[in-house]
């Protein structure tokens, strides 16, 4: 094995712009069926409420061979100290299945997720889009304001989350304004962005505007929620996976939304991008995002060192 990547050399090296193209990359060659990939395999750890995931993808068309192994203990930033969401990643050579990699996998998971929303956004968010509103003030909150702010510069940017404390100290991050309620927030937003540990709804049809697009990152369970029924089954409603999502997603099996499309599909112009009618992405991860994503870390750190020598 040739290379040990630290969490310090990936976010050195990764970059949005890069990471978007590569990511509106992976969804196409998924939905084109270029892709081996299983829906993720959940192992649950009750004790601490959390689950260990394992996700390996292989696309021979890119020479990609990889896999993630991620945790989700969601009480670890209350009561440890530390993130929520930790991974490795491991990469193989396609052409002798040797190992070639292993790398920190919680920089790309953070970034590519907000990757894969800002290309869905930048397809389904109404024209004139001005004002963004994000629930959840964690991790993902300040990345997806990062990624969507390569798209565009938002005049209003709105946070709201579970204490007013962590919704303001993000706010004040990222230049926007804490809201006390999530209808506050959302109220008149373009784009919103569900980024929290919810179990349960926490956003209602009444409060969106009719051409509003959402990223609900969240509730990547079969018995967790973050969208309302009633909103999920009023939205155009694209997802990463749809095997996926009709086995992993709370919000679409519990609220039996109808799925109109992957992004993939979209992207590819298989579908519409139905970007004047209310929009929702249903995001819940693929792990060929984050082995494409680990091999462009591969690539910019190759980039980086002949840059060094010449
Ligand atoms: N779709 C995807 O590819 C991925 C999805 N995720 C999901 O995104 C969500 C956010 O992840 P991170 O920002 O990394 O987590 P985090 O732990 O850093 O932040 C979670 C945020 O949600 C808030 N929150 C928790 N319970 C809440 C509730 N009941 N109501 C309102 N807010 C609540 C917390 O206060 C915190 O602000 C999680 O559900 C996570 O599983 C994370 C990575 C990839
Ligand atoms: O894709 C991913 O890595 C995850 N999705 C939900 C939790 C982690």
């Amino acid at each position: 094995m040739e290379k040990l990547i630290t969490a310090d050399e990936v976010k050195d090296v990764l970059q949005y712009d890069r990471l978007i193209d590569v990511m509106e990359k992976a969804l196409v060659l998924f939905s084109k069926k270029n892709v081996v990939q299983p829906v993720r395999t959940v192992l649950p750890v009750k004790k601490e409420g959390g689950f260990f995931g394992v996700m390996p993808s292989v696309c021979e068309d890119s020479d990609i061979l990889g896999v993630k192994l991620v945790t989700f203990f969601p009480n670890n930033t209350q009561r440890y100290g530390v993130a929520t969401h930790n991974a490795v990643i491991v990469m193989f050579e396609i052409k002798t299945g040797l190992p070639k990699a292993i790398m920190d996998g919680e920089i790309i998971t953070t970034m590519r997720t907000a990757a894969v929303s800002a290309v869905a956004t930048k397809y389904l968010a109404p024209s004139g889009t001005r004002k963004l509103a994000i629930l959840g003030a964690g991790v993902q909150a300040r990345s997806h304001y990062h990624a969507l702010s390569k798209l565009q510069k938002f005049e209003e940017i709105t946070v709201w989350s579970r204490t007013f404390d962590s919704a303001k100290k993000c706010a004040d991050e990222i230049g926007g304004v804490a809201c006390h309620t999530a209808e506050e927030a959302v109220k008149d937003a373009d784009v919103i962005v569900t980024v929290t540990a919810a179990t349960t709804p926490i956003l209602e049809l009444k409060w969106v505007k009719p051409t509003a697009h959402i990223n609900a990152v969240g509730a990547c369970q079969p018995d967790w929620q973050e969208i309302s029924p009633e909103l999920m089954r009023s939205s155009v409603l694209y997802v990463d996976s749809k095997e996926a999502a009709v086995r992993e997603s709370g919000d679409v099996i519990l609220s039996k939304a109808e799925i109109y499309s992957e992004l993939g599909e979209m992207i590819s112009g298989e579908k519409e991008a139905r970007r004047e009618s209310l929009t929702i992405l249903k995001s819940l991860g693929m792990a060929i995002e984050d082995s494409m994503a680990g091999q462009l870390v591969l690539d910019l750190l190759n980039e980086k060192s002949h840059q060094s020598k010449y």
